[in-house]
């Protein structure tokens, strides 16, 4: 009898526990003869996910939420018993912070461009001349160009300098911790320019595709995040109680992966060797360059940036916040005087999270020109945080305690022309790395609900290889 196909998936974060996951669910389901093993370097799983509870507050050291619009991660949630522990944000009021001033996020946009005109005529974010030009997107005529080109050039050349500034950077920042005019648009917002090339204007282009309705006075404005009750640390503990037991090895690197007559073996770090037949490898690309890095074509990805960031969380007695502000949080252009990048009120944003009578506040730091920033002690972090709240709030007291989190190189910066460097790299793995698959927040989108997408495509990937 032969003996089963082995896989194995490296690296614990979303993206590999969704791949092992439905690895092993596809193989109940099928019969097929294959072992799933999840190797991850650290002591738990989850990767950037972390929930902290303390003091009866719920804490998130990495992402919040979710999009609820990109459907992977609320089905994956369901599927491992989640369903009612799925919450909407709290709606309200979300701000830009522009030279001093927070301004509400005009109604009707998205990701800071314009579908319906009167609110952002009325936003103080833009002058007349500022608003005339973002108009003019309506007979810019479109332009055609076959490469890639940056975030910040396409967005300035069709809504001028003022509305990318001062709202489509600091949206965009507060997803991607990056500099626009390196941002590929391809790798990050690829429906800008199909739109661009279609409607020949941004503006008609998502009137049409991507209807928004204003909500009227009085009404809610809908949700656009999901999170869990408990923490999304939730997510990740409940799809690990699911995976098959003995398939999951902590504390364990892959230091090297060497291909052999038949599969692969993967050198660990404790200076055991494993076999393989088939690898995902869900780790940043920088980890991925390092475990093959006798093969030239994994080179680029030395040369991919990933920003580091950190934030704070800080709870207070509602009594200490002399002056609060109704909403759910704001980012921060990058014409203000501000080392803050964006703050979460988060007890607004997600009522569960904090005790009745509490105030949870998250305020983020790091940017590609402030790098430094993340070095700070945990006490210069929350005293800068404090002193820029201070400039639009009244914080009278210090934090009953704050929770600092850092996380170096950890927003990979999918440059101008990362989708050709990708597919030149997945060329040259499919022809000298059969069964090799690479996935997650490093590739192919940054975001939960992408990251599991791209778990899930590698599955199918691997059983399809398994199959030949
Ligand atoms: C502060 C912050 C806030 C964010 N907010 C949001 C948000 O609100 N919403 C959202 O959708 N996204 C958000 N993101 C992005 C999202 O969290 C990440 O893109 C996503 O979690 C990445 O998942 P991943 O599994 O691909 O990688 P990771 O979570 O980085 O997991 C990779 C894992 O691989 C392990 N590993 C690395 N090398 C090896 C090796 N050699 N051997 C074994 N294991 C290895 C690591 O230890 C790690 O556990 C945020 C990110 C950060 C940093
Ligand atoms: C600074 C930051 C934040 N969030 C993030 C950062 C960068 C990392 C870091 O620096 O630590 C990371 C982030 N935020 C979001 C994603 C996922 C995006 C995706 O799935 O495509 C990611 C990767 C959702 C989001 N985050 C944001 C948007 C834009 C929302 C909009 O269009 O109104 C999205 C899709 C904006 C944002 N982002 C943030 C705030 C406080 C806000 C303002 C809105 C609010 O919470 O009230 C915090």
């Amino acid at each position: 009898m032969s003996e089963n196909k082995k896989v194995v998936v490296i690296g614990g974060g979303i993206t590999g526990l969704t791949a092992a996951y439905y690895l092993q669910k596809e193989c109940r389901s099928q019969s097929l003869p294959v072992d799933v093993q999840l190797i991850e370097a650290g002591p738990s799983l989850g990767g950037k996910i972390k929930t902290e509870k303390r003091e009866g507050f719920t804490i998130e050291r990495g992402p919040d939420s979710f999009l609820e619009r990109k459907k992977s991660a609320t089905r994956l949630a369901e599927e491992v018993g989640l369903k009612d522990s799925l919450v909407p944000n709290g709606t309200g009021q979300s701000y830009i912070l522009v030279k001093g001033r927070l301004h509400k996020i005009p109604q009707g946009s998205f990701m800071g461009i314009p579908t319906k005109i009167r609110p952002f005529l009325f936003s103080g974010l833009f002058t007349p001349a500022g608003k005339i030009r973002a108009a003019m997107d309506l007979f810019i005529p479109k332009k055609t160009v076959e490469e890639d080109q940056a975030l910040g050039l396409f967005f300035k050349r069709r809504l001028g300098n003022q509305v990318v500034e001062n709202l489509i950077e600091p949206l965009l920042s507060g997803i991607y911790a990056g500099d626009m005019d390196e941002l590929s648009l391809q790798a990050t917002f690829p429906m800008f320019y199909d739109l661009e090339q279609r409607y020949g204007s941004l503006i008609k282009g998502l009137r049409k595709e991507y209807p928004r309705r204003i909500p009227k006075k009085g009404e809610k404005k809908p949700s656009m995040f999901r999170t869990l009750e408990g923490g999304l640390g939730s997510l990740v503990d409940s799809i690990e109680n699911q995976l098959e037991s003995g398939s999951v090895l902590k504390n364990t690197k892959v230091d090297h992966i060497e291909k052999k007559e038949s599969g692969y073996h993967l050198l660990l770090d404790d200076g055991s060797v494993r076999e393989a037949d088939s690898i995902v490898i869900a780790a940043p690309h920088f980890s991925a360059q390092r475990m093959l890095s006798q093969y030239d074509f994994m080179a680029p990805f030395k040369e991919t940036n990933a920003t580091s960031v950190a934030n704070v969380a800080m709870a207070f007695d509602e009594s200490a916040i002399k002056k609060d502000i109704d909403g759910t949080g704001f980012v921060v252009s990058r014409n203000s005087n501000y080392r803050i990048t964006a703050c979460t009120w988060t007890h607004k944003k997600w009522p569960h999270s904090t005790p009745d009578g509490k105030v949870l506040l998250r305020c983020y730091v790091g940017k590609p020109n402030d790098q430094e920033v993340v070095d700070l002690s945990d006490e210069e972090i929350v005293e800068l945080a404090l002193k820029d709240l201070n400039k639009i709030m009244n914080i009278s007291d210090r934090p009953d305690f704050s929770v600092v989190t850092r996380w170096y190189d950890a927003m990979p910066q999918y440059k101008v022309g990362h989708k050709d460097r990708l597919k030149k790299v997945y060329d040259q793995m499919a022809s000298e790395l059969p069964g090799v698959y690479l996935a997650g927040g490093s590739y192919e989108g940054i975001g939960l609900p992408d990251c599991i997408d791209q778990g899930e495509a590698a599955v199918k990937q691997v059983l399809s290889y398994l199959k030949d």
